[in-house]
């Protein structure tokens, strides 16, 4: 039994527009009850353009959802043209960030080396980051997957604090299941997510790896959401498509009706 508090995150990647953003985080908490919110973190993860939006609405209907956004700069502030620093997502009330989504390394060509300066850079805003790790078909099927994001994982945290390390959101999202339909089954994603608390006991002891969230992410939906989060070093899922949907992303947020953790 952990005491890890689950936390479901909702990825709207670039999708929807203010006034729709508006509407799906109205029909989102009208289709959770307080208790359910309670049960599960629910997290919310819009374009930059609907934060103030969704910020409104949260704040203003006390509607018991967290929010933050999907990248962040590693400087400050400054001449950096169409950057967004940590200060402003914090200032619009964000919790979280994403860092290092497996869309970011492969369109962007963002390296660990900059994943590790934006966690810095969220920490430093009083940011949780939220952040992924994960294979492409290739190295899975190299069987390299386990090394691979192990390697991430180090190389994400490095020069972290411990306090700061127990803060942090990992997601294990293997490529070749996002968006896909494909999904990684619960024994791979526990194969993963269990090799990465044990790297973590390892560099970190064991109170600091138990402390940690570690997420799946790749094809969540209503109906693999149980079997998923039934393993133990699985606390969470990070979730694309589905979360678009506010019935279908709440039925992924009501996991524990269906599994005992
Ligand atoms: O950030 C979310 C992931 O990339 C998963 O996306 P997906 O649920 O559409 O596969």
């Amino acid at each position: 039994m952990t005491t890890r508090k689950p936390i479901i995150a909702g990825n709207w990647k670039m999708n929807l527009n203010h006034f729709e953003a508006n509407l799906l985080i109205q029909k989102l908490a009208a289709s959770l009850t307080p208790a359910q919110l309670d049960a599960v973190e629910t997290v919310v993860l819009p374009p930059f353009t609907d934060l103030r939006t969704v910020q409104t609405a949260v704040d203003g209907d006390k509607l018991g959802i967290a929010y933050g956004a999907q990248d962040i700069s590693q400087h400050a502030s400054g001449a950096y043209t169409g950057e967004i620093a940590g200060s402003m997502l914090a200032k619009l009330g964000c919790s979280y960030v994403v860092i290092g989504h497996s869309e970011r390394r492969e369109y962007h060509n963002e390296t660990d080396e900059l994943v590790n300066a934006k966690i810095k850079a969220a920490f430093t805003a009083g940011l949780t980051p939220i952040f992924c790790v994960g294979e492409g078909l290739s190295v899975r099927e190299e069987s390299a997957h386990v090394g691979h994001c192990t390697s991430q994982v180090d190389a994400g945290l490095d020069g972290l604090k411990e306090d700061q390390i127990k803060q942090i959101v990992i997601a294990y999202e293997p490529v070749w299941a996002i968006g896909t339909g494909k999904t990684a089954t619960p024994d791979d994603a526990q194969e993963v997510c269990g090799a990465i608390r044990a790297r973590l006991v390892e560099k970190y002891g064991a109170e600091v790896a138990e402390a940690v969230r570690i997420q799946y992410g790749g094809s969540v939906k209503a109906g693999n959401i149980a079997s998923i989060m039934a393993q133990p070093d699985v606390d969470g899922a990070l979730v694309g498509g589905a979360a678009l949907d506010a019935e279908g992303f709440a039925a992924i947020v009501r996991f524990p009706e269906h599994v005992a953790r």
